[in-house]
């Protein structure tokens, strides 16, 4: 017998996924699968979920839900033999996309039962994980105000774009330290990746792999209002490296010192979170989490 767990958020994407289980029942025969379905009712409700999951001796745990819900449930696996599987259901599934798993939930449960699992990467940043990526600047400030917003819609990152451009402050001077160079910057943004994918199939750092060790950075000195909307124009187009403010590198390690403050606002798989440090330290783990794709 195989146990299955899905932990489902009901509110990702459009929040009208048909995930149940008795939808699954008609997918998985009893023969050969035990199934559990939890939906989360709360933000972060999935970790406890995911943990109680893995007391109960489930071999595959399934995250039903966009980056945020994948981060939550792969987190509390890492050290465990218990191998994610994703029905993508959220907005922008960036990992997702970057693993080619179908949006489409018949072809999603197909890959898991197939049950092909990869190693792949995942990034640390100062006890935390992240499997898509993380950042600091334009890019948290867009989440924060996102999430501030209480929307859910495309709309809404369109929204929190817009108020991030009027709010972007260059006030904090972050020294860096990534491939043995020192940077001294007030940074537009500094957004490090796993996956190839940010979302909704646009690409900070196309050449982005989750299996080749490295993390992905793009360092975005200061922009002039005019230069972040070309910036964002480039973005949908892949061309922002045409910038020459935006500088991208790969590497194992990187990190970010701050003098004038003891916290960081940042996005960690496009969720916000407040950093309690004046130091961080992003580095990759390779080969660390089991995941069917
Ligand atoms: N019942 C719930 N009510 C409110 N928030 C929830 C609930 N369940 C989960 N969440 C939170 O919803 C947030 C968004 O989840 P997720 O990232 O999976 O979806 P998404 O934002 O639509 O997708 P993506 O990140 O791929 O764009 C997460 O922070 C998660 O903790």
């Amino acid at each position: 017998m195989i146990h299955i767990h899905f932990i489902v958020n009901p509110i990702a994407g459009t929040g009208d996924n048909k995930i149940n289980i008795k939808f699954l029942e008609g997918h998985f025969s009893k023969d050969r699968y035990t199934l559990s379905v939890k939906n989360s009712v709360y933000k972060k409700h999935a970790v406890k979920l995911t943990q109680e999951s893995i007391k109960e001796g489930a071999k595959i745990i399934i995250a039903c839900g966009g980056d945020g819900t994948i981060n939550e449930v792969a987190s509390c696996i890492i050290g465990t033999s218990v191998i994610l599987g994703v029905i993508p259901l959220g907005s922008g599934n960036g990992l997702a996309s970057n693993l080619k798993i179908s949006k489409n939930i018949q072809k999603a449960i197909s890959l898991i039962k197939k049950q092909d699992v990869k190693k792949i990467d995942i990034g640390s940043l100062n006890g935390n994980y992240f499997f898509s990526n993380t950042g600091v600047g334009f890019d948290a400030l867009v989440i924060k105000n996102y999430e501030a917003s209480n929307g859910r819609k495309l709309l809404s990152y369109i929204k929190g774009t817009l108020k991030s451009l009027r709010d972007i402050k260059y006030d904090r001077e972050f020294d860096v330290c990534l491939n043995n160079e020192n940077l001294v910057l007030k940074p537009f943004m500094i957004f490090v990746s796993n996956s190839n994918v940010l979302g909704y199939n646009v690409s900070l750092t196309p050449k982005a792999s989750l299996q080749d060790g490295l993390l992905d950075v793009l360092i975005v000195s200061r922009l002039n209002s005019f230069k972040v909307l070309l910036f964002c124009l480039l973005m949908i187009f892949k061309k922002h490296h045409l910038l020459k403010e935006v500088k991208s590198y790969q590497t194992k390690k990187i990190t970010i010192n701050q003098k004038d403050s003891s916290f960081y606002d940042m996005q960690i798989d496009g969720e916000h979170r407040t950093i309690d440090d004046s130091n961080i330290e992003i580095y990759i783990q390779e080969q660390t989490l089991s995941i069917i794709a």
